[in-house]
């Protein structure tokens, strides 16, 4: 036999995630995807880093990200030193009337020898030494590159940096591929590369709150799909 419900007993739902108080909500968009690299013509370079523009397609997302973003309420767009993220965020800080701030930390891991277009090349010929950067998931294997280190204490403070001037706040972070790798990987001390690879013009989420980074979505590609 049931007992019938005491009307005055306390209930308690199961409750939904909200951002502690103090948190910035970082939603990190890959830009979309950049030009073709060739051999005969190296992309130009921005302090010592390969920086291609937007490839037809990467237009075509830049306009998907806006058309799904675009009503929502966000208090700042960020970019980085490199064109790719600013083309990207263009349709998105068009409609909501936000001028994008430049984080020169979020921009890409510098792969010294291997920039203007080199990395693709190596990778996509399985050369001996890129197969060994992923083998170990180590961007210093490229010859002249960025320490791991330093990238990530960078990539850290870039994200800090952000975090501190946006508490209670949204903000969308317009960066690279290198970088949302990272970010995840300091937010869940993962291996290295567990996050790398997350697709032209995807959405990741990370909740910062001082040390406690909250992750909320990986590569959500919802909205190129359709
Ligand atoms: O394909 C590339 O050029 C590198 O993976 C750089 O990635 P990014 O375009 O996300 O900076």
């Amino acid at each position: 036999m049931t007992m019938p419900e005491d009307p005055a007993e306390p209930e308690y739902r199961q409750r939904r995630f909200t951002a502690p108080p103090g948190a910035a909500d970082l939603l990190l968009i890959r830009h979309g995807e950049s030009a073709p690299a060739r051999p005969s013509k190296p992309f130009p370079l921005v302090d010592g880093q390969g920086d291609p523009e937007l490839a037809p397609e990467g237009l075509v997302q830049a306009d998907l990200i806006a058309r799904r973003l675009g009503e929502e309420h966000f208090d700042a767009l960020y970019v980085t030193t490199l064109r790719r993220t600013a083309q990207t965020a263009a349709p998105l800080a068009e409609r909501l009337g936000l001028t994008p701030r430049v984080c020169p930390e979020l921009r890409e891991i510098f792969l010294g020898e291997w920039e203007g277009g080199v990395f693709r090349q190596k990778v996509a010929d399985r050369d001996p030494l890129a197969e060994k950067l992923w083998a170990e998931e180590r961007w210093g294997v490229a010859p002249g590159a960025e320490d791991d280190e330093v990238f990530a204490a960078r990539v850290r403070a870039g994200i800090e940096r952000i975090a501190a001037d946006h508490a209670d706040q949204r903000v969308a972070v317009f960066t690279h591929g290198g970088v949302i790798g990272q970010v995840l990987a300091l937010a869940t001390r993962s291996r290295p590369f567990a996050f790398v690879g997350a697709d032209n013009g995807s959405f990741s989420q990370v909740v910062v709150h001082g040390p406690q980074w909250i992750v909320r979505g990986y590569n959500d590609i919802a909205h190129l799909t359709t």
